[in-house]
């Protein structure tokens, strides 16, 4: 097994708020000490002075393909993106387009720090390709969408996903089941998706209350909120949900979340893009309900860089509350390790540095004029850092990022792929 060895960093392990300069050493997949000077023999010494070393960043909302559809179509409402631009340019994709989109995805993402993500696509079993192949850590779910009305097709996949991926890549994919949103699963297969998640022991990822179109619809259709509908199905019982977005919650709402397995994934770049609303992130914290964040697809929020989600997650608040008090940069950055963690139900193994969880870490170049002077680290990392700013990234004990080179994808192959994929793909729509 492979010993790392990381010298001289400022780490900042986020189970406490206190940096201090010391040495990491990975032995294996995992952490096996950290402390302010460790002299071991290693196959590979990493100078760390003026880096900061923290947790990888985890993002718990991707769709990785929808790279492929990066600016093809801005500025429109949610239905008219999703009908009019999404899902027409999503029956053209074919496997081979989904591995290079989401492949895309996982250089930004590997890119700008974030080292685990949630996903829910189509083509799934080429999502986990790219998985194995670039080192990273996912979460990996078949989206549901209109089931009852496809023969029992795209549920079969959502299984076979599970069967065929569920802990492999060295336990680096674990895997959920996705109904897509109260709006596109109707009661009855949404039941049968949840007895199935409790059957199986298996998470649910989902979208929630995103708009306030979809509130009015669901009101319409079913006489109550997005959140009463999914609570009457059963969701929130003893099933660990995933809830991404969750805009548009009212105080009773928020009350039949409390107590609830998983959680919210907060996706305030593509909230503000889509012109959504903000999400009552501090109420939800109030009530004792697990926030985690995450960018939502590059064809909403154009950028997956975990930094710029931080830094919009508590402006956000700030500005939403008109007081500079709300959502700090420490609780922005706990949100973006941790809790997203515990949203995967990885926080077992990740989202902070302690021996014995997996080796799944970033460095931060902090040599440079807009990082420099250091008063407060969390403050640079949450108002000042971008993901270019990353330098280094390593999950499971592997270095998939080293000095700003990819280590694990061929960069010149990946955009000769996915500009004439994208262009085949939106040509005409
Ligand atoms: C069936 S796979 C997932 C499905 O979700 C669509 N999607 C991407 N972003 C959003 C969003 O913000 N709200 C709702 N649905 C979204 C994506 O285009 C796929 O069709
Ligand atoms: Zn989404």
């Amino acid at each position: 097994m492979k010993r790392t060895l990381i010298k001289g960093a400022t780490v900042l392990t986020m189970t406490d708020e206190t940096p201090f300069t010391g040495d990491l050493l990975l032995d294996g997949e995992h952490i096996a000490a950290i402390r302010p000077n460790i002299d071991a023999d290693a196959d590979e010494v990493i100078w760390a002075e003026g880096m900061i070393a923290m947790p990888g960043l985890i993002n718990a909302h991707q769709h990785t393909p929808m790279s492929l559809l990066r600016g093809f179509s801005d500025d429109l409402k949610l239905m008219d993106w999703l009908d009019r631009k999404m899902l027409p340019a999503e029956a053209r994709m074919t496997p081979e387009d989904i591995y290079w989109g989401a492949k895309l995805s996982m250089a930004e993402m590997i890119r700008s720090g974030t080292t685990a993500f949630a996903d829910m696509y189509i083509h799934m079993n080429e999502v986990a390709s790219a998985v194995e192949e670039t080192g990273m850590r996912a979460s990996l779910t078949r989206g549901l969408v209109f089931v009852a009305e496809d023969g029992g097709r795209r549920m079969k996949e959502a299984v076979e996903l599970i069967d065929r991926w569920n802990g492999k890549a060295d336990g680096r994919i674990t895997t959920m089941l996705g109904p897509h949103s109260p709006y596109t699963c109707q009661p009855g297969p949404f039941r049968e998706v949840i007895e199935l998640a409790l059957q199986r022991d298996i998470p649910i990822h989902t979208h929630l209350a995103e708009t306030k179109e979809e509130v009015v619809r669901i009101r319409e259709k079913y006489g109550q909120t997005p959140t009463e509908y999914l609570y009457h199905l059963g969701l929130f019982e003893q099933t660990h949900a995933l809830l991404a977005h969750s805009v548009h919650l009212n105080r009773r709402d928020i009350r039949l979340l409390q107590g609830m397995r998983g959680g919210v994934s907060h996706n305030p770049v593509s909230n503000l893009k889509l012109g959504c609303g903000i999400a009552p992130v501090p109420d939800l914290i109030d009530q004792g309900i697990t926030v985690g964040l995450g960018t939502d697809g590059a064809g909403s929020a154009t950028t997956v860089d975990m930094f710029a989600t931080i830094r919009a997650a508590t402006w956000l608040q700030k500005l939403d509350y008109g007081d500079p008090t709300r959502l700090p940069a420490w609780q922005a950055l706990r949100m973006a390790t941790l809790e997203s963690a515990r949203l995967l139900k990885l926080d077992a193994e990740t989202g902070t540095l302690e021996a014995g969880k997996k080796a799944d870490l970033i460095l931060i170049d902090i040599r440079k004029p807009h990082l420099q002077p250091v008063h407060t680290i969390q403050s640079l990392l949450a108002y000042g850092a971008d993901g270019s700013d990353v330098d280094t990234t390593i999950v499971n004990g592997r270095i998939l990022m080293r000095g700003r080179q990819l280590l694990t994808i061929n960069e010149e192959e990946l955009y000769r792929q996915v500009s004439r994929r994208a262009k085949r793909i939106t040509d005409g729509l």
